[in-house]
């Protein structure tokens, strides 16, 4: 009868009539389940969609409604599981407790492929990056050089900004900044990305060509991006462009330092470094001169742990300054108490050794807990994934398996009243000092811009001191004014940029 019915109707009635039962269905689930619905069929996929614009909104009203942990359902076909969570006590569950089943996951492997392969050796790799990291050498050599590219690269820029009265991008020069700044500690080597006619360099683009792909993996089905790779097209032609200029660059860099130290090595008076610390790549091949192992192929190795390095590094300080300058534009208060601070301790830049830098921002308190503050509202690592290896409980109580995925939401979690309390969402650096006037340790778990245990960021002590450094010079010489009716938005992306620039007029005093 169905079947006769259906021949006397055209195919265009049927597929009406089909739309219009969805609708009404959905509707009437929709009215049923509210915001979170998952949808028969196509999961929680309409209202992604719909809110797609203010995804992170999103994201903070659906933990705060539903006790801080939600299921993500996607469309039946991708077999989309994603467990998002904010809770502190799962954070402290996932990243130390239990942090043995909790990889990052094989499908995490496949999108940020261009990074190489660290899962059996991320320990060695953590082990030889802290002992380099915390080498005094280093500090010595980051102090030095963090000040020389302010210097020599952001004051020009600044002063010229302000002389000329021009609107500048702060977003792009910090971004600038801070890629210059990573290669030379890491490589030695300047590829002068700041300077006054704002250059477009091949492997500056290329790490952003390969970034924008890695965001399209993630929301694409995996077959698609796979497919585009393997006809060697679209998003994926680019992503295998980008992957031969970096590694020719780094490779490039690697073959010198080499030749270098082999040079170096062949004098009788060997010493690692120079009289203003040595690099890391020095340090590195420093420690395998002495013995310490990096597997059979060396330069890949070195390569993985550079390309890192700037993968890590750049876009979450030049973010983070750029956030940080724009709570400061909206208290004028916050910036009037780092200015206080900083006429409390006297300095001169041209005079500031790794030992009295340390003296120096040891005595910054204020200074550095407005960091912090700006960190928990605008952390540049948004979110983070994990894959549960075996089925486990989390102390949220919901139940997690390997066909799901567990993410934290950073942005969400500096946002809930039930962590940071009422007034979560206001910019109070003081929140962070204790009656004593002492800093208050807020345990990594709760505070998760830099994550939390073993996976820990390695680069955050290198971060603080090119961040400190950077806003105590522009502080004591310029007003960053912030262009009116330029919109500041979030982004969607791995990191947390401001989505159309931070246009702004610099003053100087
Ligand atoms: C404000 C700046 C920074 C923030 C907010 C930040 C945050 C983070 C976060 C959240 C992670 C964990 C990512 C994950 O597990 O997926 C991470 C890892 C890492 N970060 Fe940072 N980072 C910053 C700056 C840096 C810098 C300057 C470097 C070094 C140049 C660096 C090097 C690393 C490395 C090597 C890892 C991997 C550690 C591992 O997996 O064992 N970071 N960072």
């Amino acid at each position: 009868m169905l079947k006769l019915h259906i021949n006397h109707m055209g195919y265009f009635e049927i597929i009406l009539l089909l739309i219009s039962f969805v609708f009404v269905f959905c509707y009437s689930f929709h009215k049923k389940h509210g915001l979170s619905t998952n949808w028969p069929l196509v999961g929680m996929l309409p209202a992604l969609l719909k809110n797609h614009s203010r995804i992170h909104d999103l994201f903070i009203e659906l933990v705060e409604k539903s006790q801080l942990t939600f299921l993500v359902k996607g469309p039946w076909f991708t077999n989309m599981n994603l467990l998002v969570t904010v809770d502190p006590t799962n954070a402290h569950h996932i990243l130390s407790k239990n942090f043995g089943n909790y990889p990052k996951g094989s499908k995490f492997k496949e999108i940020f492929e261009i990074l190489g392969d660290d899962s059996e050796i991320w320990q060695y790799h953590r082990k030889m990056a802290h002992s380099v990291l915390g080498h005094p050498k280093f500090h010595q050599f980051l102090v030095e050089k963090v000040w020389e590219k302010i210097e020599t690269g952001l004051i020009p820029i600044l002063n010229r900004a302000s002389e000329q009265r021009l609107e500048i991008d702060l977003q792009d020069l910090f971004e600038r900044f801070a890629f210059d700044t990573i290669s030379v500690v890491v490589m030695d080597y300047d590829p002068g990305c700041l300077c006054i006619d704002l250059p477009s360099l091949p492997f500056s683009k290329a790490l952003h060509d390969a970034e924008e792909v890695i965001v399209y993996r993630h929301v694409v089905p995996t077959c698609v991006w796979k497919f585009q790779r393997w006809l060697g097209i679209g998003q994926e032609k680019k992503h295998k462009e980008a992957w031969k200029i970096i590694d020719d660059f780094i490779y490039g860099c690697i073959s010198k330092k080499r030749e270098e130290m082999h040079r170096n090595s062949q004098s009788k008076a060997y010493k690692v470094g120079n009289e203003l610390g040595a690099d890391l790549v020095t340090l590195y091949m420093d420690e395998v001169r002495n013995g310490a192992e990096i597997g059979s192929n060396g330069d890949k190795f070195l390569r993985d742990t550079i390309l890192t390095f700037f993968a890590a590094g750049q876009d979450t300080t030049g973010a983070a300054l750029s956030w940080f300058f724009y709570l400061l534009s909206k208290n004028p208060h916050v910036l009037f108490k780092i200015k206080e601070e900083l006429d409390t301790i006297i300095w001169d830049r041209h005079n500031i050794s790794s030992r009295s830098f340390d003296e120096l921002s040891n005595k910054l308190i204020y200074l550095h807990v407005a960091i912090f503050e700006a960190l928990r509202l605008y952390p540049p690592v948004p979110f983070n994934a994990k894959a549960p290896a075996e089925v486990d409980t989390l102390p949220s109580g919901h139940k997690v398996d390997p066909s799901m995925q567990i993410i934290f939401n950073m942005y969400a979690m500096g946002r809930m009243k039930s962590i940071w309390g009422e007034d979560c969402c206001e910019f109070k650096p003081g929140r962070w000092i204790l009656e004593t006037g002492k800093i208050r340790h807020e345990p990594s778990y709760k505070f998760l811009a830099f994550n939390s245990g073993p996976r820990t960021c390695t680069g955050k002590n290198m971060s603080l001191t090119i961040m400190k450094a950077t806003i105590m010079t522009i502080i004591s010489r310029y007003n960053i004014e912030p262009v009116q009716g330029h919109p500041i938005v979030p982004s969607q992306s791995v990191v947390l940029h401001m989505k159309h620039g931070f246009k702004t007029k610099v003053v100087s005093y």
